[in-house]
């Protein structure tokens, strides 16, 4: 009969770990019996519960008691040799080798069948049936960015009490051993616990050696009262089972000496109960916490040079020493339940006379006001605890993404090193980021960013600090007459804002951001470091309204089935069959798979805007305008300028929702911020990241008015002394043919509107253009005007629009233009002769 091949692969294990044949046959047959022939417990984790069983074996050889200690596998059965399938079915119930990983732990059962994966992917580790009195979490590992370390460590549950002059029954105390040393060269009471290739229960991986030095080593543990219920990082005076996270020096195998500094310590349950601070049931609960005697939050767990160990309240004002190294580093271990742990190692305090532990309360608040005013973080949720949360959540979500790295890689690299905690919470990007240095003052330098997801505060800062060649790539140089120089200035004038506000004016500042009331797929936040003026009032709406009597009906009739391309399914742009929506225009679809204008389009686009020989006009011969002025005087077309136009998919088409043919039905994505201008101009809307040429930025939303009702606003409003905003007319196919009153549509973004209400003017050079969009209707007197960039943009430069306004027109009641653009057309800038005036309709031409 040919060797049952699982017994062969049994062996093998065995041998991988230095157990021989012999030593390894009769305790498998015993385990077969005792599993009832259950191969797969015997084969889990490498085969752990054999190599297990086998040690317990030894252990007990070596104390002569001939029965494995705390219910081991029991000794003294014999190896016959014979075929292990024929032996089954012995009586002697001994308990099985799982239950050993939990020896210790008062009146905890196990079973075999109690194995569960941890949550760490390929890193199956076993636990007892029964959690809720144990240690919620006894096997951390710690991540680490030295592979070869990690790899090469395996801790094991403490058993040196007698070295260590501790009681043994600390036995959760962790060591950290070199795996790599074979297990003969342990001594039994560490080879009972060398359970195979994957660490133990507790397990403590110790990221990197570190050189001792030549004082008492001293590992802090702030106990987190939540914690302590959950029996996790109790001082060991306190608790038999303690979970000590401080690695001794004098282990025999291992200089690696770690004094952690745990933050922060989230249990499930804790982790339910940090909400938001909108939530003052959570907020209560979580102050509750914070709140909680210090004495009691606050415990030290010493480990000191001569390998005792005590644990002291750091409150009472002695001083822990803390190992050399650099200034902070930061560890994240986790744990098979689904715990993080964060821990903080603060070498910089090492020597320093009268140093005093800080509450944990205190520390948080300081690290709050710090990161407030450093890095200008406007939430007024903000707070540490949920920036700890959101690390552990993120942690979690790396680490159980498979999809991600190999099992090691995402053991290994998940935690950044070091300054992770430095980085402001609002940090972060979309696409490729180069990151934004801080500078002294805590402010940041855009220079060379491509993405900017900036904590709001700090973004004119960044903008102070451009170079010369920056400011004119944002448009701040290229006016005449001095006017960049003068420009340049104003920015600078605007550095002095920068850290005036305390914490709470920047929470105030920030009772208002998101613009958009999450009315769009992304936030849009709004910022003044110019003046205290806030936001205007006006309600946000990402999709125009009827006002009243515009006629605007999507009907599906109105689709024809030669204007639709009803059979199409997915992407139009990726179909190999021509879709009928590509044919319905001159160009073919105006985009490109990436969701942008396409070159040749945008291009004729933007010189059909900005080349006046290349205009052409539509003039009606009852044209609405005139007719709704209502002032009697009925004067001819002024024309309407001819558009080219973008028709997008819509409801009839057969596509999904991402067909690349439905760009501005999608709606924003990119992230934009409205901020006050330091020129003059009031508020603007710049972008937060690299915009590439043709890029959707966001269409002009507001009310549809018919003309008619646009002008009666504007009377009405006038008499009020106040001004409409920016009206639109919707008049790209304005003709000839006679519009009725209800047909002829603008839109008002005064009242009703979306953050293309905050674009300002630039003349001729605008990194936005108009483009005339159709989506829901063929019907040529309504369509969307979006606005796409004439070029690529960079973080933090300010979006603007030709409005088209000419400034020499006394008609036209224009503002003095402050664009910058050396191609300004407001002449009153250059010859001092500033005419202020209302601004009426500065989008009709
Ligand atoms: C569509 S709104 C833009 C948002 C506006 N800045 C605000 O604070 O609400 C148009 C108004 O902004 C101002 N504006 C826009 N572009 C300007 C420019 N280049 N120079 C001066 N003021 C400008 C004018 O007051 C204009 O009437």
């Amino acid at each position: 009969m040919p060797p049952n091949p699982r017994i062969v692969k049994a062996f093998k294990a065995m041998k991988a770990i230095g157990i021989d044949e012999p030593t390894t046959k009769p305790v498998l047959k015993r385990l077969l019996k005792l599993y009832d022939k259950n191969w797969e417990l015997i084969e889990a984790e490498d085969y752990r519960a054999l190599a297990d069983a086998i040690f317990e074996e030894q252990d007990a050889q070596v104390s002569g008691s001939g029965s494995g200690s705390g219910g081991g596998t029991g000794a003294g059965v014999s190896d016959n040799g014979g075929s292990f399938m024929s032996e089954v079915g012995a009586t002697d119930e001994t308990e099985p080798p799982f239950k050993r990983l939990r020896k210790g732990h008062a009146g905890e059962t196990s079973s075999p069948s109690a194995n569960c994966n941890s949550w760490l992917p390929g890193v199956p580790l076993i636990k007892p049936k029964e959690e809720k009195e144990e240690l919620p979490c006894t096997n951390y590992t710690l991540q680490s960015p030295d592979k070869r370390r990690l790899e090469s460590l395996v801790t094991l549950p403490h058993n040196h009490a007698s070295n260590m002059g501790k009681q043994p029954n600390h036995s959760h105390e962790l060591l950290v051993v070199d795996k790599n040393l074979p297990p003969e060269s342990l001594s039994p009471q560490n080879r009972h616990a060398y359970k195979g290739k994957e660490p133990l229960v507790p397990q403590f991986a110790v990221k990197e050696k570190r050189p001792m030095p030549g004082r008492a080593s001293t590992g802090v543990v702030f106990k987190d009262p939540v914690v302590e219920s959950r029996n996790a990082l109790v001082p060991k005076e306190n608790a038999n089972d303690t979970l000590a996270l401080v690695v001794h020096k004098d282990e025999p195998f291992t200089d690696n000496m770690h004094q952690y500094l745990p933050l922060a310590v989230f249990p499930p349950g804790l982790l339910a109960i940090e909400g938001p601070s909108t939530d003052s049931e959570s907020m209560g609960k979580r102050d509750a916490l914070l709140s909680s005697s210090p004495s009691h939050i606050l415990a030290a767990e010493y480990k000191s040079d001569n390998g005792h160990s005590s644990s002291q309240n750091v409150a009472n004002g002695e001083v822990p020493i803390i190992l050399e190294g650099s200034a902070a580093n930061l560890e994240i271990a986790t744990s098979t339940m689904g715990e993080v742990k964060i821990y903080l190692s603060c070498n910089s305090i090492i020597g320093k006379p009268n140093c005093h532990m800080p509450t944990q309360e205190e520390l948080l608040k300081s690290v709050e006001e710090k990161c407030l005013r450093s890095y200008k973080i406007l939430d007024p949720n903000f707070s540490v605890m949920k920036v700890l949360k959101d690390m552990c959540e993120c942690f979690l979500e790396l680490a159980t993404d498979s999809s991600r790295h190999s099992q090691e890689e995402s053991l290994l690299n998940v935690t950044p090193r070091g300054n992770l905690l430095k980085k402001p919470a609002a940090y972060g990007g979309v696409g490729n980021s180069s990151p934004a240095t801080n500078t002294s003052n805590g402010s940041v330098h855009a220079s060379h960013v491509d993405v900017v997801a900036v904590p709001e505060a700090s973004v004119l800062s960044q903008q102070n600090m451009l170079s010369g060649n920056e400011a004119a790539a944002r448009g701040c140089s290229e006016n005449k007459e001095g006017q960049g120089l003068r420009d340049l200035e104003l920015c600078d004038s605007v550095a002095i804002s920068e850290c005036q506000l305390t914490p709470d004016e920047f929470r105030s500042l920030h009772c208002m951001n998101d613009i958009t009331k999450a009315e769009e797929a992304v936030e849009i936040p709004w910022l003044n470091e110019i003046t205290k003026e806030c936001l205007p009032r006006f309600n946000y709406t990402p999709r125009n309204l009827v006002f009243q009597n515009a006629r605007v009906k999507f009907t599906l009739s109105q689709i024809k089935a030669e204007n639709c391309c009803s059979r199409c399914v997915g992407d139009c742009l990726s179909s190999s069959k021509t879709c009928i929506c590509s044919l319905g225009t001159m160009h073919g679809f105006a985009y490109t798979r990436d969701g942008l204008v396409k070159e040749d389009f945008l291009e004729d686009c933007i010189s059909m805007n900005r080349d006046t020989k290349r205009q052409s006009h539509s003039f009606c011969s009852d044209c609405p305008i005139q007719r709704a002025k209502g002032d009697g005087i009925l004067e001819p077309c002024q024309g309407h300028l001819n558009r080219k136009y973008i028709k997008e998919c819509w409801i009839k088409c057969g596509c999904h929702k991402l067909c690349g043919n439905r760009v501005v039905q999608r709606g924003i994505r990119y992230k934009l911020q409205v901020f006050f201008t330091p020129e003059g101009k009031g508020w603007g809307l710049r972008t937060l990241e690299k915009l590439p040429k043709g890029a959707f930025v966001c269409e002009y939303a507001g009310e549809i008015l018919t003309t008619k009702e646009f002008f009666e606003r504007k009377m009405e409003m006038s008499r009020d002394n106040k001004k409409l905003v920016c009206p639109a007319p919707l008049d790209a196919y304005w003709s000839s043919k006679s519009l009725k009153d209800e047909e002829a549509l603008c839109l008002d973004a005064t009242f009703h509107g979306n953050v293309a209400r905050f674009i300002n003017h630039r003349c001729h050079d605008a990194n936005l253009i108009e483009i005339p969009v159709k989506i829901e209707t063929p019907d040529d007197h309504y369509y969307h005007l979006a606005f796409f960039t004439t070029r690529e943009v960079i973080a933090l430069e300010e979006l603007t629009l030709d409005y088209g306004t000419e400034f020499d027109d006394d008609t036209v009641d224009a503002f003095k233009c402050l664009c910058c653009s050396k191609f300004c057309r407001d002449m009153r800038r250059s010859n001092g002769k500033y005419v202020l005036k209302l601004h009426t309709l500065v989008f009709l031409r």
